[in-house]
């Protein structure tokens, strides 16, 4: 779905992440992970390019999507955010309804839909987000007075309702508690026969409950005490967090750093 070439991304001069090269692939969870400030998340913003967003961000290297420069002169950079869609670590619904929250998408989409076929895409995306069954009643409430797991569920189904082919996650359980992040684990599985999914965590036994693969950063101090974030190792789930090849992962898996 995605192949990084050597990403560099900086903020201003200073250089946040070096040299990532990794394949995500299709209807996989992949999970990011390592210590605070080794630039998981600036790496999850390359791949919907939400680092355009940010002043003073620069990205250099590959990074294609579907086989293409998803930095091209030509790429329409909504568009991609359309199609690689992303939740945030604090859930942030729209001061909406629900029903306007997930339908919000749509009437700015590209399809004209009529107003029984927008029923039917917010009713599926509820319920892709395993959301439906508890708010169907009050559909026209305010986002704002689900709970904080309905909410982020709230929230990935804004995201699915466009369908998008990536959603890509930012600690999105770290606001929840046990078992509203349980939920949400188990909702990832499921999106995962549909969408292909890029998940940053600190959570390590979520990143070993969930993801098919895992990525692990960290930052290196170089000789004038600047700290850069780079790729250590990149395999199989179950490789990382029972035979890691780099030291480093292990003990970073084992809880000796980080
Ligand atoms: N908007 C920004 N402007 C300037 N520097 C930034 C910005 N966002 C991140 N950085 C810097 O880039 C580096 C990587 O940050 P990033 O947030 O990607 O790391 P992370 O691994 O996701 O961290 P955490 O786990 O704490 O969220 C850090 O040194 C951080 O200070």
């Amino acid at each position: 779905m995605f192949e990084l070439g050597g990403v560099n991304v900086s903020y201003g001069t200073h250089r946040a992440v070096r040299d990532v090269s990794m394949d995500i692939h299709e209807r996989e969870i992949t999970a990011l992970i390592g210590p605070s400030g080794c630039g998981k998340s600036t790496v999850l913003r390359c791949l919907n390019r939400m680092n355009d967003l940010v002043p003073g961000a620069s990205v250099s290297g590959k990074v294609a999507y579907r086989g293409a420069d998803l930095y091209g002169a030509d790429v329409d950079s909504i568009e991609v955010r359309r199609r690689i869609g992303m939740v945030f670590q604090k859930p942030n619904p729209f001061p909406k309804s629900i029903y306007d929250n997930v339908a919000y998408g749509l009437r700015f989409g590209p399809d004209r839909l009529s107003r029984s076929d927008l029923d039917d895409r917010v009713e599926a995306a509820l319920t892709s987000a395993a959301l439906w069954d508890e708010v169907k009643d009050k559909l026209n409430s305010s986002g704002h007075a689900l709970s904080g797991g309905q909410q982020q569920r709230l929230c990935i189904a804004r995201a699915v309702a466009v369908r998008p082919d990536v959603v890509l996650m930012d600690e999105p359980c770290s606001a929840l508690d046990p078992i509203a992040t349980a939920k949400i684990e188990d909702l990832m599985q499921k999106l995962a026969d549909e969408f292909t999914l890029v998940i940053v965590t600190h959570n390590m036994q979520q990143a070993a409950r969930v993801s098919d693969r895992t990525a692990f950063f960290t930052a290196d101090t170089d000789s004038e005490g600047v700290r850069h974030g780079r790729l250590v190792e990149y395999d199989a789930t179950e490789k990382i967090f029972n035979r890691p090849a780099d030291q480093r992962t292990e003990d970073y898996i084992s809880g000796r750093f980080g």
